[in-house]
């Protein structure tokens, strides 16, 4: 049993369209509220050696990531924190607050409890002009589909590649991106955090379309042997870029780092140079 079963079962207790999307979209006046929770585990998300000045950073990313992914501005953050030592608070707390202060939000609330494992929940809150909104479902047939930046290297981080461990520890959350995408018109985006190929087949659920990818037009993380950054950059977690759709004609797109990995096809089924693409990732796992 994995994560994304799970939330099937969720579908049948709560409307399924509500997890559609990397944030829940809320009406609020002429705009779009948009609203992501996401829990993070010391032992399944913070690697050996992480400052805690870095979980409270990740922490925050992570969050961010989703609300840049529909294309809206991030504002508000509240943060749980489940601790396992109280010393470790404060480094924490100025890890999320810098990554809220890079990236225009501001944290105004949360919660604290005794945990065994250091586990934090951070809870972002942004706005969209309805408009400017995009979500995972909208891919059309002639889009082109895109990253935001290299693929693949927080995975060669934990495989040992230490050239990458800034990006692995300190994830930078595609926020500027995702707004200009936003405004650009790009028809369907979702944020990486669980590596390409589970993206593409997230984006194939809810899309009655498919895609054909490139592996020759991936970007991958730099120093590492051409098979392995392939292999990294199709199935690795934690690099938090944006992968969307978009027409063709919207490229190049100012101030987006945009790579072109391949095109949206008739048939729903994802494909890397014609073949089946595995669908498989970073994915939470549940054993029996
Ligand atoms: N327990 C839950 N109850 C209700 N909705 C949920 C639950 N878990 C996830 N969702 C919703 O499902 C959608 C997808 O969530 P998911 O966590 O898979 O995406 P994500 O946050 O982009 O990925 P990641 O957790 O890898 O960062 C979101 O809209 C989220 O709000
Ligand atoms: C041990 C270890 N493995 C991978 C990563 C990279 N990483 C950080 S958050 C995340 C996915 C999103 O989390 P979730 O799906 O739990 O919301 C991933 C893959 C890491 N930091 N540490
Ligand atoms: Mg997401
Ligand atoms: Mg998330
Ligand atoms: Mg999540």
């Amino acid at each position: 049993m994995d994560e994304r079963a799970l939330h099937r079962l969720i579908g049948t207790i709560i409307d399924p369209e509500r997890l559609a999307d990397d944030c829940a979209v809320i009406p609020c006046g002429d705009l779009l509220a948009v609203a992501s929770t996401d829990m993070l585990h010391e032992t399944t998300d913070f690697p050996a050696g992480m400052t805690d000045w870095q979980v409270g950073w990740m922490a925050v990313a992570v969050t961010l990531s989703d609300i840049a992914s529909m294309g809206a501005t991030p504002g508000e953050v509240l943060l749980a924190v489940g601790l396992d030592r109280p010393e470790r608070l404060f480094d924490i707390m100025e890890g999320a607050r810098d990554c809220c202060a890079a990236f225009g939000a501001e944290i105004v609330g949360g919660d604290l409890d005794a945990h065994r494992e250091l586990t934090i929940v951070s809870t972002g809150l942004g706005t969209v002009a309805p408009e400017h909104l995009v979500r995972r479902r909208g891919v059309r047939p002639n889009d082109v589909i895109a990253v935001t930046g290299p693929l693949g290297e927080a995975q060669a981080a934990l495989a040992g590649y230490d050239r990458h461990r800034k990006e692995l520890l300190e994830p930078q959350p595609r926020v500027a991106e995702g707004e200009v995408l936003g405004r650009a018109g790009v028809s369907a985006m979702m944020d990486i955090s669980d590596g390409l190929a589970l993206s593409l087949h997230d984006l194939l659920a809810v899309n009655d379309r498919g895609f054909a990818v490139e592996t020759a037009r991936l970007p991958l993380p730099a120093g590492v042997p051409e098979d392995e950054a392939r292999e990294l950059a199709l199935y690795g977690g934690g690099d938090f870029e944006l992968l969307f759709s978009a027409p063709p004609a919207i490229f190049p797109i100012p101030g987006v780092e945009a790579h072109i990995i391949g095109k949206v096809i008739p048939e729903r089924v994802v494909l890397a140079d014609g073949k089946p693409l595995e669908r498989r990732g970073y994915l939470h796992e549940w054993s029996g």
